[in-house]
């Protein structure tokens, strides 16, 4: 069978390539290199297209027939919340018609079986503490709001021409599946630890007063390797019959604090780390966890790896990398 992976030079895009490579499926990249790495798609093919771009529907559209792709996976997309408050114009345009080119080229194409990158961020700040699919979701930021939109356009196209369509929606993904694969991108709470140290500088915590047995904020922290197999079983699923549309979490139903990262970090790497306590960030809502028992029930999936295994993977690829760290 053959992919078409939008986004697979990127972080989780990358994982999900490799294990569809090691299956032995043919897969195809398209991505605009922006903050993804063609050394990291080993053979796959790569189409270099912005799929927001002018264009670019009918582009991947004669992409989907060249190639005879069967199903795509959408990561492509820009995911800095901070960035989408600032520019939110530019994060409608870039992941908004980004994914209406997609599901558009599909329907031209005849192609029928799409999973789709969500976010725990379409929630925003739940009342509950473990969230489930059917919580109504509110996000709040414009970056939430492109997957919330996302997600109603796969809907939509399910029941006006029988899209196969699964979202994804991810919680705190992290780690790296092969010491090659590490987040390269400074963006998130592990690799912003990290970068901080290599820099000489103290990590930040940012506030220690929530609501929370520690004060830190909770959260539910995914092992990309994990996460990247939900999206395998998830193509598994779509290849049944009648089933058009359905969103799923992609969590472990364990929350982790600040706190317990940064110490669980030290603890894999011996390193010695006293963040400086900041305030707040703004948007940051003192816990969110999902609850996996709807992707278990319904594909199987569940992940595996603990927070120990999630941070001795992330630290193994930052010592594999260029700015490692002496101990
Ligand atoms: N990393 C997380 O914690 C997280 C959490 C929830 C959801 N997501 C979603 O998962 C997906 C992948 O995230 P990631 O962490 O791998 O990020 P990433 O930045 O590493 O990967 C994104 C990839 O898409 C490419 N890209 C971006 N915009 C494009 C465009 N307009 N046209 C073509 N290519 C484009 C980039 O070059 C990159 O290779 C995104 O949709 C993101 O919103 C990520
Ligand atoms: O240097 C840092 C970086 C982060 N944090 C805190 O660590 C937690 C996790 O932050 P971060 O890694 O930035 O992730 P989130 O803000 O939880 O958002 C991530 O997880 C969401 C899903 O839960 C996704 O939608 C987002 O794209 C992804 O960035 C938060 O409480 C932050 O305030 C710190 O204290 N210090």
């Amino acid at each position: 069978m053959t992919i078409l992976v939008t986004g697979g030079a990127g972080y989780i895009g990358a994982h999900v390539v490799r294990l569809l490579l090691e299956k032995g499926e043919s897969v195809v990249v398209v991505d605009d290199l922006s903050t993804g790495q063609a050394g990291r798609i080993g053979n796959a093919t790569l189409v270099e297209l912005d799929v927001a771009g002018p264009q670019a529907r009918e582009t991947l559209a004669a992409t989907l027939r060249e190639h005879s792709v069967e199903a795509v996976i959408h990561f492509a997309a820009r995911k800095q919340v901070g960035e989408s408050v600032q520019r939110p114009a530019y994060y409608y345009q870039q992941n908004v018609n980004g994914f209406v080119n997609v599901v558009g080229a599909m329907e031209d194409a005849g192609v029928d079986r799409l999973v789709f990158s969500s976010s725990a961020a379409t929630y925003g700040m739940p009342s509950v503490s473990v969230v489930e699919e059917k919580l109504h979701a509110e996000p709040i930021n414009p970056y939430g709001e492109t997957k919330l939109v996302g997600e109603w356009l796969g809907r939509a196209a399910s029941r006006a021409w029988g899209l196969r369509f699964v979202a994804l929606r991810y919680f705190n993904v992290a780690g790296a599946g092969w010491d090659d694969l590490g987040d390269p991108a400074v963006l998130n709470l592990v690799p912003m630890v990290l970068d901080r140290i290599a820099r000489g500088e103290s990590p930040r915590l940012f506030g220690d007063d929530y609501p929370t047995p520690d004060g830190t904020c909770v959260r539910d922290y995914i092992h990309v390797l994990d996460l990247a197999k939900a999206h395998i079983a998830a193509l598994g699923y779509l290849g049944g019959d009648e089933r058009p549309f359905d969103v799923f979490n992609v969590g472990t139903g364990e929350g982790s604090s600040v706190r317990e990262v940064i110490d669980g970090l030290a603890r894999v790497s011996g390193l010695t780390i006293d963040p400086v306590v900041e305030p707040r960030r703004a948007g940051d809502p003192p816990v969110l966890v999902g609850s996996p028992e709807r992707i278990n029930t319904v594909m199987g999936w569940r992940g595996e790896a603990g927070l120990d295994e999630i941070l001795e993977s992330a630290w193994s690829a930052w010592q594999a990398g260029p700015r490692r760290i002496d101990v």
